[in-house]
């Protein structure tokens, strides 16, 4: 079911201040903010070789993370994404398994152009999975 590890994603109060973090302190190669009102986040990328590191702010009144950055002020940790190569097929094997699949189940388009879905991190020991279709 499982391909490789697309990234891993840290959600942050201020995207600009962790990107300098990472190009500044790291020496990070880091993409340029990413607007994605339809998941109500901004994101940035930096790219591994072997995987991906996800930065991503609060984007909008509502956004998915809000409640996330309340309960962590100092931002981490937000969720990992997996590669599948079918995700509509992935769902419903994970549906017909008990798995919570977030929103209305039907995926969304991602920052990277693909089909993702998350599912909740109460059924995947507390942490949070994406899955991206590539
Ligand atoms: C797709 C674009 C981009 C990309 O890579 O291409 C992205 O990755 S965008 C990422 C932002 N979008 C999402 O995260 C969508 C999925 N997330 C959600 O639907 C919500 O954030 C949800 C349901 C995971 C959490 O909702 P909320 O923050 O309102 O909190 P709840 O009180 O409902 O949470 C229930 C329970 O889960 C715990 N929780 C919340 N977020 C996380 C997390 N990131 N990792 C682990 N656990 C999390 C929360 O603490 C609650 O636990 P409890 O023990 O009841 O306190
Ligand atoms: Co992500």
């Amino acid at each position: 079911m499982l391909g490789r590890l697309n990234h891993v994603a840290i959600a942050v109060p201020d995207l600009a201040a962790a990107v300098a973090v990472y190009r500044n302190t790291l020496g990070a190669r880091v993409t340029e903010p990413q607007a994605l009102p339809d998941h109500g986040v901004t994101v940035v990328f930096i790219e591994l070789g072997n995987t991906k590191i996800e930065l991503l702010e609060p984007l909008g009144a509502d956004s998915t993370i809000a409640g996330f950055l309340v309960k962590n002020p100092a931002g981490g940790m937000h969720h990992v994404c997996y590669e599948v190569d079918d995700i509509l097929a992935t769902r419903d094997q994970l549906k017909a398994a008990g798995t919570r699949i977030l929103g209305d189940g039907e995926p969304k388009i991602g920052a990277h152009g693909k089909p993702v879905l998350f599912l909740h991190p109460k059924d995947f020991q507390g942490t949070l999975v994406e899955l991206e279709q590539v």
